[in-house]
C-alpha cells in the first residue's frame, strides 16, 4: 500500500486552459439539469427568431399590401407583428421560469459537493487556506456560476445565433449590406480578444481580494473580544479599509475595462447601421433594393442591436464565471493527502492498544533544512492504561495527538491500533475508535444535546439510549450547569459556544468525547480551564472512565499528570523516558526539570487566580513511592 506523505501545495493560478474547457468541468453537476437548460435555450432561440421574423413581415407588408393599398392584408400584417411580439414575450417568460429551478439545483449540487470536499480535505489543507477565501468561493463564486447557467450562458448562445441568422438575412436582401455589416463587426472581435486578456487577470484578482476581505471580516468578528480588549478596533478598521480600498481599485479597473468594451459594442453596431444606411439608400436609389427590403433591413439592424450590444456584458460575465469556476475547482483539485485505504482492514477484537513506531512527522511548510518535529518517536500504550505526555512547550505534544486519528499522516514510521496500521483502517472506523478532545474546545451553533452527541451518529437524538449516554457523559464532565441554561439540553450554545464560559465549553467538549465512547481517548490538556473544585470532581469521574479505556493525555499541570498510570517525556522529537511519576522523578533529570517548571506555573497560577492546585504526589496513582515528596522537594530546592 502506498501511504502518501503530506506534501506542500499552495493555492495557485490554474493551468491556463480554454474557457470552454474550464467551464466544461461543470458538466457533471449540470447533467441532470441539461434537458431543461437545453429546452430553455431553444425557448430563448424561439423568442429571438420571433423577433427576427418581424422584419420579414414588414418587407412583405411594405412591398405588398401597403404598396397596393390592401387594407385587410395590412391589418393581417399588423396583427402578425403584434402576435410575434406577444410570442417573443411569452417564450422569454417560459425560458426564465424553466431554467430557474435547474440552475438553482446545480448551485445546490456544487455547493453540497464543495462542502463535502472541505470536510474531506486534510487539516493541512485548512492550515494553508484562509477561511474567507473558502467562504467567498462557497457563496459568491458558486452563486455566480448559477447566474451564468440560468441567464448568461443561454443568452450568449441565443444572441450569437441570433446575430449569425440576422447577418444571413442581411445577405439575403443584398450581399453588399451583409458584407458592410460583417466588415463593421470585425473590430468587435478584436476588442473582445484584447478585453479577455486584460479582464481575465482583473476578474481573478478581484475575486481573490473579495476572499481576503471576507477573511478580514471573519477574523475581526471572531477576535472581536481581543480587538476590543486591546483597543485595536481602529487598527482593524484601517486594515479592513486598506483591503476594501484595494478591492475597490480593482473593481474600478474592471469597470473601466467593461465600460471601454461597452463603448465599442454600442458604437460599432451604430457605425455598422450608418454604413449600411448609406449603402441601402444607394442600392434603393439604383433600384437594386426595394423599399420593403430597405425597411426590413433597418428593422433587422435594429433587432440585432441588443444582441450585439449585450455581447460585451455577456463576455465579461463569461470571464467572471470562468474565474469563479477555476476558483471553485482549485478546492476540488486540492491534494487529498489523507486518503481512505483501498482495502480497509477491520479490528476483530478491540483492545485499545495504541503504538507509535519510529514515527517521523514534519509539517508541510517545514524548511528542507529543519529536522523532523517528531524524529523517530517510539511509544506504546497498553490496553486500558492512561499515559500522560509531558514536554517543553513547542516540543510537539499537540502535534502527536493529531496523528492517531490521521488529522495529519505521519511522514515516516507508523501508528498502529490493535496491531493494524491506522492508515489501513477506514477513516470513519478509525475516528470512531479514537476520540480526541482538543485544548481549544470548539462547539457548534447547535443545542447542547447535539454538541455533546456529535460523535454518536449511531444514536437517534432524543432516544432513551441517547439520553442515557448524554447524561452519563455530562456527569463525568461535571457539566450539570446545562440544567440551568434557559432551555436546558436544548439550549443553542451560539456560534462556537461563545455564550458559555471557557470552563463550561471545555466540560462540554470533554463530555462530547466521553459520549463518543471510543476505544482510545486522546485528551490535550482537557482540564486547563476548570476551577480547582470542578477539576477535582471531573478528575474523580474521569478516573472511572479511564479505568477501562486507553488514554493518551497531554499534561501541562500536576493534576493531569496525576491521572496517569505512566508518564512519557518528550524531548527533541522523541520519547526520552517512560515510567511512573515516581520512577521518572528518580531517573529522569529532564522530567524533574519539567515537573519543577509545571509546578512553578501551577503555583503562579494559584497566586494569580486563587487556585489551590493539587500536588501530583498526593493524588498520583498507586505507583507513587514514599520517597516522591523527598524527590519533589529536592527538585524544588
Ligand atoms: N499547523 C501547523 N503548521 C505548521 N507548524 C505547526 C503547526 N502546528 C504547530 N506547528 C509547529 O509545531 C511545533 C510543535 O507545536 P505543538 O503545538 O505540537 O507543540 P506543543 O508541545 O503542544 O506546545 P505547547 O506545550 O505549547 O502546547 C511548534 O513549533 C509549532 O510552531
Amino acid at each position: 500500500m502506498n501511504h502518501l506523505a503530506a506534501t506542500q501545495h499552495t493555492p495557485s493560478d490554474p493551468a491556463r486552459v480554454s474557457t470552454a474547457r474550464a467551464l466544461a468541468r461543470l458538466l457533471p453537476f449540470a447533467r441532470p439539469a441539461l434537458p431543461k437548460l437545453i429546452t430553455g435555450a431553444f425557448l430563448g432561440l424561439g423568442a429571438a427568431l420571433a423577433s427576427l421574423v418581424v422584419p420579414l413581415v414588414l418587407e412583405w407588408a411594405v412591398d405588398g399590401p401597403i404598396a397596393s393599398g390592401d387594407r385587410i392584408l395590412i391589418a393581417w400584417a399588423t396583427l402578425a407583428v403584434l402576435l410575434l411580439g406577444v410570442l417573443e414575450a411569452l417564450l422569454v417568460f417560459m425560458r426564465r421560469r424553466l431554467v430557474l429551478g435547474p440552475s438553482a439545483a446545480i448551485e445546490y449540487a456544487v455547493r453540497q459537493s464543495f462542502f463535502e470536499r472541505l470536510q474531506r480535505l486534510p487539516v493541512a489543507f485548512h492550515d494553508r487556506w484562509q477561511s474567507g477565501q473558502l467562504l467567498s468561493r462557497m457563496m459568491q463564486d458558486i452563486s455566480s456560476i448559477r447566474r451564468w447557467l440560468a441567464f448568461g450562458l443561454i443568452l450568449l448562445l441565443v444572441n450569437v445565433l441570433t446575430i449569425v441568422i440576422g447577418m444571413g438575412l442581411l445577405f439575403r436582401w443584398h450581399w453588399a449590406l451583409g458584407v458592410v455589416f460583417v466588415a463593421c463587426s470585425i473590430p468587435i472581435w478584436a476588442v473582445g480578444y484584447r478585453f479577455e486578456q486584460r479582464y481575465g487577470v482583473l476578474s481573478r484578482r478581484s475575486q481573490d481580494q473579495t476572499g481576503d476581505l471576507a477573511t478580514a471580516v471573519e477574523e475581526s468578528v471572531h477576535g472581536i473580544r481581543v480587538l476590543k480588549a486591546f483597543g485595536r478596533g481602529g487598527h482593524a478598521l484601517s486594515q479592513f479599509t486598506r483591503r476594501a480600498e484595494t478591492l475597490r481599485e480593482t473593481e474600478m479597473r474592471k469597470a473601466r475595462e467593461v465600460g471601454g468594451l461597452w463603448f465599442w459594442y454600442e458604437l460599432v453596431p451604430i457605425l455598422a447601421m450608418g454604413a449600411c444606411f448609406i449603402t441601402g439608400v444607394w442600392l434603393a436609389a439604383h433600384d437594386l433594393l426595394s423599399t420593403g427590403e430597405l425597411v426590413a433591413f433597418f428593422a433587422m439592424a435594429a433587432a440585432l442591436r441588443w444582441p450585439m450590444g449585450s455581447l460585451g456584458f455577456l463576455f465579461a460575465f463569461l470571464i467572471d464565471t470562468r474565474t469563479a469556476t477555476d476558483r471553485v475547482f482549485e478546492v476540488f483539485d486540492a491534494e487529498q493527502a489523507v486518503r481512505e485505504p483501498e482495502r480497509p482492514q477491520t479490528i476483530a477484537q478491540a483492545r485499545g492498544e495504541l503504538v507509535f513506531r519510529d514515527v517521523h512527522f514534519r509539517y508541510p511548510d517545514a524548511g528542507a533544512e529543519e529536522v523532523d518535529l517528531l524524529d523517530g518517536l517510539d511509544l506504546a500504550l497498553r490496553p486500558g492504561e492512561t499515559l500522560a505526555i509531558v514536554g517543553a512547550t513547542g516540543s510537539g505534544k499537540t502535534t502527536l495527538t493529531t496523528l492517531p486519528t490521521r488529522l495529519y499522516d505521519v511522514t515516516g514510521g507508523a501508528i498502529t491500533l490493535d496491531g493494524i496500521d491506522v492508515r489501513d483502517l477506514a477513516l470513519d472506523d478509525l475516528r470512531r475508535r479514537i476520540g480526541v478532545a482538543f485544548e481549544e474546545p470548539i462547539l457548534f451553533s447547535a443545542t447542547v444535546r447535539e454538541n455533546v452527541l456529535l460523535g454518536r451518529h449511531d444514536l437517534a437524538l432524543g432516544s432513551a439510549e441517547a439520553d442515557r449516554v448524554l447524561q452519563d457523559a455530562l456527569a463525568v464532565a461535571q457539566a450539570g450547569f446545562v440544567d440551568d441554561l434557559p432551555r436546558g439540553l436544548d439550549t443553542e450554545v451560539g456560534e462556537e459556544g461563545l455564550s458559555l464560559s471557557g470552563g463550561q465549553r471545555q466540560r462540554l467538549a470533554l463530555a462530547r468525547v466521553v459520549a463518543a465512547a471510543p476505544d482510545v481517548l486522546v485528551l490535550d490538556d482537557p482540564l486547563s480551564a476548570l476551577d480547582v473544585d470542578t477539576e477535582a470532581l471531573v478528575e474523580a469521574a474521569l478516573r472511572r472512565v479511564l479505568a477501562d479505556t486507553t488514554a493518551l493525555i497531554v499534561a501541562h499541570r500536576p493534576s493531569t499528570v496525576a491521572l496517569a498510570d505512566r508518564v512519557a517525556v518528550m524531548l527533541d522529537g522523541r520519547i526520552d523516558a517512560v515510567g511512573t511519576h515516581s520512577e521518572l522523578l528518580r531517573t529522569s533529570a529532564q522530567y524533574r526539570s519539567l515537573i519543577a517548571g509545571i509546578e512553578r506555573d501551577a503555583l503562579a497560577d494559584t497566586a494569580e487566580t486563587g487556585r489551590t492546585e493539587t500536588d501530583p504526589t498526593d493524588t498520583a496513582t498507586a505507583d507513587a513511592d514514599t520517597d516522591t515528596d523527598t524527590d519533589t522537594e529536592e527538585v524544588r530546592s
